[in-house]
């Protein structure tokens, strides 16, 4: 399968504080890729290279063929909205607006009219099984349908990448894994390439791979043993 996102010997610091020191990871389209490794081994900061949220010291980050590091902060930021979905470990939804609302944001922001947003986000609620909580605010959602609505948010644009960093860190098990299962589910219907970051074996275990992130470096996890 053909490569949609990759970095290539990517380093980065923050100050004195060396987080990646020679990160390569390549990443086939349609794949679920689970990135796992100790607490401040650099797994976010991959994320957000791969992301074109931060820009590497050296090495490079391509996306789609192209390289994502030499683009323009605007260039990256339209990139994130185009082509990019993302799911943190706290929802992080706006908590002015209706549940509705935020999964229609990201289409809002590519200037998608309102009422069309709107429609294209109600579909996610019953795929979701989130029926009837279309006008809830996110301080009257639980913990697991907050995250859903989280999942919908970072779906709704049909993203070529998902970036999702702990999205089921601040979830109990079951419903964690409920979430895992809805965002493979819907990520493999949309053919959504996805990254997730998770500490959790069995979170990691919804992916296609494993990748172990050690000291700045990825490896694969069989290597890491031997
Ligand atoms: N904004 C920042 N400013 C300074 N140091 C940072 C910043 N972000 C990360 N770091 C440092 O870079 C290293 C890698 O951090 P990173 O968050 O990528 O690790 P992680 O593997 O995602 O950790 P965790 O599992 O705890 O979330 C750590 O030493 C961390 O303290």
């Amino acid at each position: 399968m053909s490569v949609v996102i990759e970095a290539r010997d990517v380093k980065l610091s923050f100050g004195r504080t060396p987080a990646l020191r020679g990160a390569t990871l390549s990443v086939s389209a349609g794949e679920i890729v689970a990135v796992m490794g100790p607490s401040g081994s650099g797994k976010s900061t991959l994320l957000h290279c791969l992301a074109g949220i931060l820009v590497p010291d050296s090495g490079e980050i391509h996306f789609a063929g192209n390289r994502v590091d030499t683009l323009t902060e605007a260039a990256r930021s339209s990139l994130r909205r185009d082509r990019f979905g993302f799911v943190f470990q706290f929802g992080q939804l706006v908590p002015e607006l209706t549940a509705a609302e935020n999964v229609a944001l990201p289409l809002l922001l590519s200037g998608v009219r309102r009422p069309r947003a709107l429609r294209r986000a109600y579909a996610w609620f019953e795929r979701l099984g989130l029926d009837g909580l279309e006008q809830r605010r996110s301080g009257e959602l639980s913990g697991g349908q907050a995250q859903r609505v989280a999942l919908a948010r970072g779906l709704v644009a049909e993203p070529q990448v998902l970036f999702a960093d702990e999205p089921t860190g601040a979830l109990d098990s079951l419903t964690g894994e409920q979430v895992m299962d809805l965002l493979v589910s819907a990520a493999r219907e949309q053919g959504t390439t996805v990254i997730l970051v998770t500490h959790e074996p069995r979170i990691a275990a919804y992916a296609d791979r494993e990748v172990m992130v050690r000291d700045g470096r990825v490896n694969a996890p069989d290597r890491i043993a031997s």
